[in-house]
């Protein structure tokens, strides 16, 4: 059989994740490095931005879905629609700026609050880890805080030196993956129970 390019491109596995964090933490950085492997220096402020990037994952390509969101609080009423979109959430501070690691709390709550179960990876980023000489934020502290919370593994990055930011996505889509598995595999089982007393075939 033969499958067309955009045949393929829509039975690949699609991950969308939102990028969220106070202002000039860089959420766009990030996102620039991993999708296109680049860095810019210039600080340019984000409304919104929309990527698709094409990846391998464990042998399997799949598409993955950025929601690059605006940090300033001007646009802070978007929050809601955003994490209405996301199947996982990246929470950026930056290591440099106490600040930033406060207000992380408030969009972690909005995030359980909205989301209501736990089924959606979120991950707290410590990102300019490049910056240790400036550092404002206890990487313990930000360790301890999120391994409370059950979230998935608090992770340091630095756009601008590449280091941890592939490792860092790739975390986040092992999980969604994870918990897609198991929201299957309990949905089967769920089947299989009603259907009981007839021949389920899986
Ligand atoms: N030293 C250092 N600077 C960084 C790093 N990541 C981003 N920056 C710089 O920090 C500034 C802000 O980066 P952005 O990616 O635009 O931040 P943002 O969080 O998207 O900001 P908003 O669009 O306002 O929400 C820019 O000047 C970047 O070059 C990093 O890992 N290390």
């Amino acid at each position: 059989m033969i499958i067309t390019s955009l045949a393929q491109d829509e039975l690949m596995k699609e991950y969308k994740v939102v990028v969220l964090g106070s202002g000039g933490v860089g959420k766009s950085a990030l996102t620039l490095r991993y999708v296109q492997g680049l860095f810019l220096t210039r600080y340019n402020p984000t409304v919104e931005d929309f990527y698709r990037h094409h990846t391998r994952l464990d042998e399997e390509e799949v598409t993955v879905e950025i929601l690059d969101t605006a940090g300033t609080e001007q646009y802070s009423s978007m929050h809601q629609l955003y994490i209405d979109h996301g199947q996982a959430f990246v929470l950026v501070y930056a290591i440099d700026n106490k600040q930033s690691f406060r207000d992380v709390e408030p969009l972690l709550n909005q995030i359980l609050d909205m989301k209501k179960t736990r089924n959606y990876p979120i991950i707290v980023v410590g990102n300019k880890s490049d910056l240790e000489d400036l550092r404002e934020v206890d990487r313990e502290q930000a360790e301890r805080t999120t391994k409370d919370l059950w979230l998935v593994p608090h992770i340091q990055t630095s756009a601008k030196e590449d280091y941890n930011v592939t490792e860092m996505f790739r975390r986040v889509l092992r999980m969604i993956n994870s918990y897609q598995n198991k929201q299957q595999a309990a949905k089967r089982k769920q089947y299989q129970k009603s259907e009981s007393g007839c021949c389920v075939l899986l």
